[in-house]
């Protein structure tokens, strides 16, 4: 049947023209993650050394509202700094979309690169020493972005008085790093992280060098950040101090982004932990590493649709009832 013939057939709907499927197009919902602060779509980041490809980022999904204070865990060699790097604008990924607070981190000019480090995001390494210049105050250290921005000595003062009494550090104001503790240090890096009121901060591993209790330290001011003045805060961190606090702990492996644990409190004021698993735009997701294990699965599992779940069983098993290893 041709369309001339649908056309004329009497009751049948006109076919559609081009401007009906123009409208039908402009009229889609929302572009994958268009509302998040955070967007990675299929990032992926392959380092090339003397002929050796890594694929460090392998199709990597991550979307992170504005406000949201985000911990990412994974062993060592998962992808956390990589993926850091590019948040930060310090590194480039080969393939994907990356997104940080509307700025597109694929198609920036070098210009627009260090106005982003400088002004859009805030960072904190885990070396306590690569943080702060060592022969400014903390006060110093703190004014000195400002004023790179341009905004003026003055303006640099009184912003460093501000954050680092905020973040509880007012008494390290005149002295220098290395007449700091490492919490404190960590505590001054946050102020200069925060000096130009950046949408994000970024930390890979800011506890990573100190004890439990100064761990505790250097959290809590994140989480003041985070709370106080609505920054977007992502943790990599090892800490379970720091995982466990968090509203949501993203889990990385190989380069993808595998599992979330959300938390949320309970009626009687406990803390509920919930792991999922992450579904990409396509389906796809990660099992964890130990069901697939225990349950020997390997290379293909059968799926059954249920009412309100679906089933995965290993291949051999032919276990219908699905009582038992349901996922
Ligand atoms: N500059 C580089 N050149 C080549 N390979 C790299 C480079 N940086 C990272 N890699 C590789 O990319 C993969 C991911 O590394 P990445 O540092 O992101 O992992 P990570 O999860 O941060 O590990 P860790 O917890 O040990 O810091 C690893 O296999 C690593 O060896």
């Amino acid at each position: 049947m041709d369309r001339s013939e649908t056309a004329s057939t009497p009751g049948a709907p006109p076919p559609a023209t081009l401007s009906d499927l123009e409208e039908r197009a402009s009229r889609r919902g929302p572009a994958f993650g268009e509302s998040a602060h955070i967007l990675c779509d299929n990032l992926v980041r392959i380092y090339k050394t003397e002929g050796v490809e890594v694929v460090a980022l392998q199709g990597l999904d991550l979307l992170i509202d504005k406000g949201e204070l985000v911990a990412i865990v994974g062993a060592s060699g998962s992808g956390k700094s990589t993926l850091l790097n590019v948040l930060s604008g310090l590194d480039v990924p080969t393939a994907g979309v990356a997104r940080v607070a509307g700025v597109d981190l694929l198609s920036m000019t070098a210009k627009d690169r260090l106005r982003y480090r400088r002004e859009t995001v805030g960072f904190i390494w885990q070396q306590t020493a690569r943080n702060l210049l060592p022969y400014l105050t903390a006060a110093e250290n703190v004014a000195l972005p400002v004023r790179l921005a341009g905004r003026g000595a003055k303006a640099g003062r009184a912003r460093a008085a501000e954050l680092l009494d905020l973040l509880g550090v007012a008494y390290c104001a005149g002295r220098r790093p290395g007449e700091m503790s490492g919490g404190e240090q960590q505590r001054v890096a946050i102020a200069v992280a925060l000096a130009n009121g950046p949408e994000v901060i970024l930390a890979d591993e800011p506890t990573g060098e100190l004890d439990t209790d100064t761990s505790e330290d250097v959290f809590a001011p994140l989480r003041t950040a985070n709370r106080e003045l609505g920054v977007t805060a992502v943790i990599v961190t090892h800490d379970d101090l720091v995982s466990e606090q968090v509203d949501r702990t993203v889990g990385i492996r190989d380069g993808r982004t595998s599992s979330e644990t959300l938390r949320r409190e309970s009626e009687d004021g406990g803390i509920i932990a919930q792991e999922y698993a992450v579904l990409d735009r396509v389906g796809r997701l990660q099992l964890p590493r130990d069901f697939m294990n225990a349950l020997k699965m390997e290379r293909r599992v059968r799926l059954e649709l249920e009412r309100d779940h679906i089933g995965v069983w290993p291949e051999e098993t032919r276990d219908t009832e699905g009582t038992d290893s349901d996922a």
